[in-house]
């Protein structure tokens, strides 16, 4: 529980539910005793009647010996769950507040429309926070010339859009989601004519701003690369607030998928928030006050140094009905995150989370700390060795908001992709590049360096504070699955494998956390 530092009302409480736990203990001691009888009768079955039929017995038995062992671990979820409440408005005046870098990631607008990834952005750009505090970045991953000026077109367009949603108060800040919306009842304006006045204006800009980027789509130029292709291309950075990130790729050099794409380097030279947000592109704010909602914990007194970050569940607005493929993910973020946040916290979940940047870059750097063993770590760069002795709290841009061309230049050569060679980048810094489920990997082994995470679901009265679209039809979720499944394998092979790396570490029953991820959410991903 934290204070804020004018009054002593604490700023987040956390509370569980008695009876359910009192419940679920109780099952899991039944559960545990019908268990041991079960492997008593079996043992003795096999010391004392030796039989023909032996091995199919001992098929059987070996299979219930996993089967428990599974259900042994998957007891962590539900031991001790845990529910948050937040007080965002007993937060210190803006002026304390930290400064956020929003990370957002694109591939290419084959997949991923560029209409749908820039309303993403505008939603992020509209955050309730002091404009002054927060910087987009889009990472696209494809270098596509089309994003860059769709990214041009949103900036133009969020002149009419941020002043808007700020002035009325309006909740969807998502420009698509609020148009579409019948009711539009999301204001409390005192004055209704006026507000359909502009609102009528702004939908007009909208239309316009959406016409502008499909006619970019459909034109040559943006549909042509030219002589680059995703995999193959320079590194590009425009800025300010709003900055576009394209890491360098070439087809010689493995790029490691959005691990790789997550450039904390770029960022570190322009804006060095201690705070960062990432989201996927297709996952939009839904509720503009989830930063000072992560806020409340991040200014815990108590659980501040040691916090690496605040996670969000992930909403889909696209689930049918019938759901039948379960793309909502629904245990995951009802059930299984609450429980994880009453022991160490939930492990981290690719998107809407706000995290610590001291806890991706490793640790804080200690004066006395030599230069060449940080530039091991970091690589070459002396701007960037600069930027993290600065406490992550100087961002380097002058009093317009821009960067030099210097800084420009020096953010270049962080983003090649050869920058990394011979450096702990994924290995130890930053999202580790050992599995393609990075999030997974990246936020178990900050746990077991002793960082922990909070959890934060809407209260049923409240709205979700992101939401995206989802896997709705079975090919995309097979690929899916099989992403997530050989990622964590990918994991359990690893030389940070769970059943090794975090054990001494974290104590029983964390211990047995990340191990029941693998075999409880995924056992198909231990098949071969
Ligand atoms: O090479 C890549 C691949 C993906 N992405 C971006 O990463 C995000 C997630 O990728 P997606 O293909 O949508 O994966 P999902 O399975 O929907 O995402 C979940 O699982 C991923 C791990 O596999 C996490 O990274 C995500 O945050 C999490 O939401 C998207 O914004 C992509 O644009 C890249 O930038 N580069
Ligand atoms: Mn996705």
């Amino acid at each position: 529980m934290a204070s804020s530092s004018s009054t002593s009302l604490p700023l987040h409480i956390c509370h569980g539910n008695k009876l359910t736990m009192i419940i679920n203990r109780s099952h899991a001691v039944l559960h545990s005793i019908a268990i041991s009888f079960l492997i008593y009768y079996r043992t003795s079955f096999l010391f004392h009647q030796p039989t023909p039929i032996i091995i199919p017995w001992l098929l059987l038995f070996t299979s219930e010996l996993i089967l428990s062992f599974i259900w042994f671990l998957g007891r962590a979820y539900i031991w001790r769950p845990v529910y948050r409440t937040v007080f965002p408005e007993r937060l210190p005046n803006d002026d304390k507040l930290p400064a956020i870098d929003v990370f957002i990631c694109t591939t290419g607008p084959d997949k991923e429309p560029t209409i749908g990834v820039m309303n993403t952005l505008l939603s992020a750009m509209a955050l309730d926070y002091p404009p002054d505090k927060l910087h987009v970045y889009l990472s696209d991953d494809g270098g596509y010339a089309i994003t860059l000026h769709a990214m041009r077109e949103s900036w133009s367009f969020a002149r009419w859009w941020l002043p808007f949603c700020r002035r009325f108060g309006i909740k969807t800040r998502c420009p698509e989601a609020y148009f579409s919306r019948t009711e539009n009842r999301d204001s409390d304006s005192e004055n209704p004519h006026n507000f359909m006045v502009e609102r009528e204006k702004i939908k007009e800009q909208y239309v316009l701003f959406k016409e502008r980027v499909r006619r970019a789509g459909e034109e040559s130029k943006f549909k042509d690369k030219g002589v680059y292709t995703a995999s193959d291309h320079p590194s590009c950075i425009e800025m300010p607030l709003l900055v576009y990130v394209s890491r360098e790729k070439r087809t010689s050099q493995f790029h490691h998928f959005k691990a790789g794409a997550v450039n904390l380097r770029v960022s570190a030279m322009l804006s060095n928030s201690p705070y960062i947000l990432m989201l996927d592109c297709d996952m939009y704010c839904n509720d503009p006050t989830s930063a000072r909602q992560a806020m409340c914990f991040h200014f815990d007194p108590e659980m501040s140094p040691s916090l690496a970050f605040v996670q969000f569940p992930q909403a889909f607005r696209d689930i049918r009905e019938n759901d039948i493929y379960d793309s909502e993910v629904r245990s995951a973020y009802t059930i299984l995150w609450p429980g994880l946040d009453g022991l160490k916290g939930p492990v981290l979940s690719g998107t809407n989370f706000y995290i610590k940047r001291e806890a991706l870059c490793c640790h804080s750097i200690r004066k006395d700390i030599d230069l060449r063993e940080l530039k091991d770590s970091f690589g070459p760069s002396n701007e960037f060795i600069n930027s993290l002795r600065q406490d992550y709290k100087k961002p380097n841009l002058n009093d317009n908001g821009e960067a030099s061309n210097m800084l420009l230049e020096e953010a270049k050569v962080l983003a090649s992709c050869s920058y990394e060679d011979h450096t702990k980048w994924g290995k130890e810094v930053g999202f580790l590049y050992d599995s393609v489920a990075e999030d997974f990997l990246t936020g178990f082994v900050m746990q077991c360096k002793g960082w922990i995470s909070a959890y934060v679901a809407p209260s049923s009265s409240s709205r979700p504070q992101f939401l995206g679209t989802s896997t709705t039809n079975l090919n995309d979720l097979l690929t899916q699955g099989i992403r997530w499944g050989s990622g964590l394998v990918d994991v359990a092979l690893s030389r940070f494998s769970p059943l090794f790396y975090g054990s001494s570490r974290i104590i029983v029953p964390s211990s047995l956390l990340p191990p029941s991820l693998v075999l409880c959410h995924h056992p198909s991903s231990l098949s071969p």
